[in-house]
């Protein structure tokens, strides 16, 4: 191939020669910056490396680069993506990319590792949100890649392995499968940050799951019913949390985890950050989220559905005896001959009324009659939300002209004092109840963020149109005289509550009542396998047991008394006695003593003592040179 030698032909003018240079520059740069992305791209160093290069060409071979502030800066040899993040984006200030979002070296290169280059829609959302430490709510479709929008936030908080405190994350999944998939892609995506994790799931062995957990793990990612299983047993605090992960949260209330859940929230310390994923938004979810999130932003992504650029959209408000006439209108005069149309109706009864009118219509269209031309009097333009069934008789008598004379006089209408409770009663007699069934969810223009009240309010006010009103829990219950009746899974029945069922229940240190199969001693029995002393695990084994007050975090002051730590093993509620053995006594002062010992330089005290005691025996047996001494002093020695 032959070089480029500048504009070879026509006359070389400077400005032709400077423009020629110019692109070479330009060629040159982008030739630096790709071949740094090529050689590099698995683990994210590329667009680091091209930065650099960037800066230099730009600063001049004979300046420094700048130094980043070396406080925030992981290790001596990483640099700090931040920095370089912010200065990218003050060129490229619509990027939407990974490298926008700030996120730290270690987490930044495990998402290269994993493969990702661009973040899918729901994460550009969420992520900068959970980054700023809010309460989400997010709405996301299955695979959508919503299991990165909350463990790139929880890295970022995270930051490294903590050998101090206990789990300070928890990802709650509804089931094993999903929790083993959050697992892997934590081990993926945070391969560089070191964070260590503890997976308690149901069917898996209880002392493998004590040993997890003694192993001071960083994050917890559990189901819920082994979860409190493990903590009742355990006498788990959950209070060293910080970042708390509903996944797929609807499935979590749906099957019946609310008692489960509520005793784990019971264990959290407040001031957490939650995070919560779901599908649908059932109203126990958005209870829920009003009760237990401090100002939590909602996030929907379904939103935001793209329409094609060739498809225009148009919504016309008709009443209801008259959609017939606006669809024929709309068939006849707008659609063109050689298009096909397609007609959502709800029913089967719809598309039969509607075949039968559209021939109709043809034919009246055919031969013109005197209310057509009202149909070109122009109409609302505000969505209408539902194609009600048609009456079943109309009226013969009726004109479409009094039709549309209706549509007209709207407001003279409303004026009435009962007018609209009136047409409401017209209107539901109307109605072919037998067969009616809106096409569209009732939620149908706030999920195409076409609501006015819905948008830019409060989360209620936004969730209030994401409201899936599934069969909650609640639902499930019927109260039988002054009995409360349950829904009882196994039995496949309704079964009373009469208050006795709590005697196969204990209580939990927050004062909850659940069921006593909880706590079968099941931990103290694997402490005496593994022979650990009870003292230890105390304060080594389940670290956040500690509470936060002891390690100097933010709590509030009612959760205090729960903190208290237990012994391990010690039903839960009941307090260990403050008196202590005589055994006990002595071995803390022991172990105080020691502490202290080390603490102020003890053992390098020792040492150098040792050594002059050494150097002073030597001296003293051959410095003097008494030989009958010399034996002794050697066996001293
Ligand atoms: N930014 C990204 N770029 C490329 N692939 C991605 C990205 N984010 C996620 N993925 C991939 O998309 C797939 C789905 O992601 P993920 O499992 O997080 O979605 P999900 O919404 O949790 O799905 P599910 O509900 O099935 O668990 C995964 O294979 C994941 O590796």
């Amino acid at each position: 191939m032959a070089a480029d030698k500048g504009p070879a032909a026509g006359p070389r003018s400077r400005a032709a020669m400077a423009q020629w240079r110019k692109k070479k520059g330009l060629r040159k740069r982008r030739g630096a910056a790709s071949q740094a992305r090529g050689s590099d791209s698995e683990d994210g160093e590329f667009e680091i490396q091209a930065e650099d290069d960037a800066r230099a060409r730009k600063l001049g071979p004979g300046r420094p680069l700048p130094t980043f502030p070396t406080s925030e800066c992981t290790s001596d040899v990483e640099p700090d993506t931040r920095e370089m993040v912010r200065a990218q984006n003050k060129k490229k200030k619509k990027s939407g990319g990974f490298q926008s979002m700030g996120l730290s070296y270690p987490v930044f290169k495990g998402i290269m590792k994993k493969g990702y280059k661009v973040p899918t829609p729901i994460q550009r959302k969420t992520i900068p949100v959970i980054l700023d430490g809010k309460d989400v709510v997010a709405m996301a479709r299955t695979g959508s890649g919503k299991t990165a929008c909350f463990l790139l936030p929880m890295f970022e908080r995270l930051k490294t392995h903590s050998a101090q405190t206990g789990a300070r994350a928890l990802i709650l999944s509804p089931t094993r499968e999903l929790a083993l998939q959050t697992l892997k892609f934590t081990k993926e995506l945070g391969k560089f940050t070191g964070l260590k994790t503890a997976l308690i799931l149901g069917g898996d062995r209880m002392e493998d799951q004590f040993a997890a957990l003694h192993e001071n793990p960083d994050i917890i990612i559990a189901t819920p019913g082994r979860l409190v299983h493990v903590a009742v047993e355990m006498s788990l605090k959950l209070q060293s949390v910080e970042y708390v992960v509903f996944d797929e949260a609807d499935r979590l209330f749906e099957m019946g985890f609310a008692e489960q859940l509520q005793e784990i929230i019971a264990r959290l310390p407040g001031g957490h950050q939650t995070v919560l994923f779901s599908a649908t938004l059932p109203k126990l979810l958005v209870e829920f989220a009003r009760a237990g999130l401090t100002e939590p932003v909602l996030i929907r992504l379904d939103v935001d559905t793209k329409l094609n650029e060739q498809l225009k959209t148009s919504f016309f408000l008709v009443r209801e005896d008259t959609k017939a006439a606006v669809l024929l209108h709309l068939l006849h005069n707008v659609v063109r001959p050689q298009d096909q149309t397609v007609v959502f109706v709800a029913t089967k009864h719809h598309a039969e009324y509607l075949t039968e009118a559209v021939w109709l219509g043809l034919a009246e269209v055919a031969q013109p009659t005197p209310w057509w031309p009202l149909m070109k009097s122009p109409t609302c333009w505000i969505c209408t939300c539902s194609w009600a069934a048609p009456s079943p008789s109309p009226d013969p008598s009726r004109s479409p002209q009094d039709i549309f004379s209706e549509v007209v006089g709207r407001k003279r209408q409303r004026s009435g004092p009962n007018r609209g409770a009136k047409r409401r009663r017209e209107e539901a007699r109307q109605r072919d109840q037998e067969f009616y069934i809106p096409y569209r969810p009732k939620d149908f223009d706030s999920e195409r963020g076409l609501s006015i009240s819905g948008e830019g309010g409060a989360f209620e006010q936004q969730a209030a149109g994401a409201v899936l009103d599934l069969m909650g829990d609640e639902a499930q219950n019927l109260t039988r005289g002054r009995q409360q009746l349950k829904w009882d899974r196994k039995k496949k029945r309704f079964v009373g509550q009469s208050g006795q069922e709590d005697k196969k229940k204990i209580k939990t240190e927050s004062g909850r009542y659940i069921s006593s199969s909880y706590k079968r001693d099941l931990y103290q029995k694997w402490k005496q396998k593994q022979k650990i002393d009870d003292r230890d695990s105390d304060e080594e084994g389940a670290s956040d047991r500690r509470g936060p007050e002891r390690r100097g975090g933010k709590r509030d002051r009612g959760q205090a008394g729960a903190s208290r730590p237990h012994a391990p093993g010690t039903p839960a509620g009941r307090v260990r006695p403050e008196l202590k053995t005589k055994q006990q006594i002595l071995k803390q002062r022991r172990r105080a003593q020691k502490l202290h010992f080390l603490q102020r330089g003890g053992l390098k005290q020792l040492s150098a003592r040792n050594r002059r005691r050494v150097q002073e025996l030597q001296q003293g047996a051959f410095g003097r040179g008494a030989r009958s001494k010399k034996g002794k002093m050697r066996k001293r020695m």
